[in-house]
């Protein structure tokens, strides 16, 4: 039931909702992975199943790719789009000039090749994941299983003489074993605390062997549609720089809403 999600829930939904009012029919979209992309997922199946929205998905991950067919949206491979339209996804941070950390969920590398190969990428997001400056949510890196160690002992040692506070990481687990993403890597989190230059970071991390990519995401978010507890939803654009607040009324009447907790 409705009163049983939590202010962080309602936020999440209410931001996917909003956000799915981009998808136009017949666009190729990318979906992102996690809590509020799932939501997402979830309120362009009801719009294909009750408008007759046509649309071709690209999920970024196998957990996204599941849930879109379950809610009935076509999934096509990146490679047989070959571009999209519009990506929409979540984040673990996003600052003012909408870069971003993610990879919470683990699945950094596809989202960012996904959200790269579009002509927009929305985020989706309640209003704790702003920051002002990037960095207290813990950097995920994708690294090859081979060698993580060293790998491991190399980014340290870049992190110090970057200076870059924080400076240490952990591999990310799955209970007793070490998580495993979907493209056969582990994942370590760098605990920075404060990213002073992320650019810069981004570009460093990237360099080194056995790194296949960082969660840093740098001028790729073209907007954010940001929810709040109450059923409010900013949209800021960052290359037109509009700012639109506005209240969804649907929150407590909204099926999916009152169907779905997860
Ligand atoms: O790897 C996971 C993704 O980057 C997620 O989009 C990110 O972690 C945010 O997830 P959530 O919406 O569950 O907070």
């Amino acid at each position: 039931m409705a009163g049983e999600l939590s202010p962080i829930d309602k936020a999440k939904f209410v931001a996917a909702k909003r956000a799915a009012q981009f998808v136009e029919d017949g666009m190729r979209v990318g979906l992102g992975t996690g809590s509020t992309a799932a939501w997402l997922v979830r309120c362009l199946g009801e719009m294909v199943r009750d408008d007759g929205l046509r649309i071709k998905g690209v999920p970024t991950s196998s957990r996204t790719a599941e849930l879109a067919r379950g809610v009935g949206i076509e999934v096509i491979s990146l490679d047989e789009a070959k571009w999209l339209d519009l990506t929409i996804d979540g984040a673990d941070e996003f600052d003012g000039s909408l870069n971003l950390i993610k990879g919470g969920g683990g699945a950094l590398l596809q989202e960012k090749i996904v959200a790269t190969a579009s002509d927009q990428m929305v985020v989706i997001a309640d209003i704790g994941k702003e920051v002002e400056s990037l960095g207290a949510f813990p950097l995920p890196v994708e690294v090859i299983p081979f060698g993580w160690q060293t790998t491991q002992a190399l980014i340290e040692e870049t992190l110090i003489s970057m200076d870059v506070l924080g400076r240490t990481s952990t591999l990310r687990m799955n209970g007793d074993v070490p998580y495993i993403t979907d493209e056969g890597n582990h994942i370590l989190d760098l605990h920075l605390n404060r990213i002073g230059n992320a650019r810069q970071l981004a570009l460093v991390i990237n360099q080194m062997p056995g790194v296949v990519e960082n969660g840093l995401f740098i001028d790729i978010c073209d907007a954010v549609v940001i929810g709040y507890g109450d059923g409010r939803v900013e949209v800021r654009d960052i290359n037109d720089g509009t700012v639109a607040t506005e209240r969804l009324d649907f929150v407590e009447s909204d099926n999916l809403f009152s169907d779905l907790s997860d």
